[in-house]
């Protein structure tokens, strides 16, 4: 295979200050924004667990499905076509269903705050799910991996501090309390028609620092080379594709790309995938960096706040949301 066919590099996150590691990453970083990672450490049988917990969830009755939605904190359950990623595009929505996973802040906890997404999980329990035979079950191997997640996310945000010609440490206080979501994705067996708006995820770009992937192998993610053209990302066992979002792009004036990409699916099967967003803390501030600004490259973008990016993002997106 030729590097034009495949320029997505694999990064072993196992030696942290390798420079050649570290160099690796600023390319693909420049290059593509999206990478293969090894090395993370995450157990396999954990993510198997994470998969089969998963098609648990998802095969619940509609009944229970529906009784797990919480749209105001964008927790819990997202029906099939309910979101549509790029309505300039789509006809339909996203032919797909999902679940949003965060950090559980009880309601009656000082930290609580819907304005800051700090708030509550929408999870399983034999009340809500009667049909969920170990409510328990899934919500351990959610929480374990979402914690394990959190600290993977934590060591590529040091390396990509690095690879920025900063010190290590240098994010370490803008991800003391991450906004960092676990969303399972159940794709339907639905072949997609681009050309008549059919998409099983529209196209679109990221919006926070990284986005971490894990699916259970079936094809259907493609990314936008700078030449504008399609490449399918090939699933590779074991790794997870990494991506970089618009924050981490605005934050590297514009250095560090976040590339369009979108999800096909061949109608064969279905898919199933869980990507992890990891963010900085609400408050932590995003002003482009000096490494990444000169003279000749003033700052391109105005300094901002995690949460204000964020919560901008979301505005535009329903501001243009025009459904069928
Ligand atoms: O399911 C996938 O492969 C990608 C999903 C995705 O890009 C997203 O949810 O942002
Ligand atoms: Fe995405």
């Amino acid at each position: 295979m030729t590097l034009q066919n495949n320029p997505i590099p694999t990064i072993r996150l196992g030696e942290i200050n390798d420079a050649e590691t570290v160099s690796l990453l600023r390319s693909a970083c420049i290059d593509s924004g999206f990478f293969y990672l090894e090395g993370h450490g995450i157990d396999e049988g954990l993510i198997a667990d994470v998969l089969e917990q998963s098609r648990i969830l998802f095969g619940l009755s509609e009944e229970s499905k529906k009784a797990l939605s919480d749209p105001v904190l964008s927790r819990g359950y997202t029906a099939m076509s309910e979101e549509t990623l790029d309505p300039r595009k789509q006809k339909y929505g996203d032919t797909k269903e999902g679940f949003y996973i965060g950090k559980h802040v009880p309601a009656d906890h000082p930290e609580f705050n819907p304005a800051k997404f700090k708030g509550p999980n929408r999870m399983p329990s034999p009340e809500i799910t009667p049909d969920m035979a170990d409510c328990s079950q899934f919500c351990s191997v959610m929480e374990t991996y979402h914690q394990e997640m959190c600290r993977v996310g934590f060591r590529i945000v040091q390396l990509l501090a690095l690879s920025l010609g900063l010190p290590k440490t240098y994010f370490d206080k803008d991800f003391e309390d991450p906004l960092a979501l676990l969303r399972l994705l159940h794709y339907a067996a639905v072949k997609s028609k681009p050309e008549e708006g059919l998409y099983a995820a529209g196209e679109h770009t990221d919006y926070g620092m990284i986005t971490l992937l894990l699916t259970d192998g079936t094809p259907g993610l493609q990314v936008q080379l700078k030449n504008g053209q399609w490449i399918d990302v090939e699933h590779r066992k074991g790794a997870f594709v990494v991506n970089l979002g618009d924050m981490l792009e605005r934050w590297s004036n514009g250095l560090f790309r976040s590339t369009t990409h979108r999800v096909l699916t061949h109608g064969e099967s279905e898919r199933y995938s869980m990507p992890f967003f990891y963010e900085p803390n609400f408050d932590a501030r995003v002003t482009c960096l000096d490494v990444c600004c000169s003279r000749d490259n003033p700052p391109k973008f105005e300094p901002t706040t995690s949460g204000e990016h964020l919560l901008d993002k979301y505005r535009q997106t329903h501001a243009d949301f025009r459904p069928e």
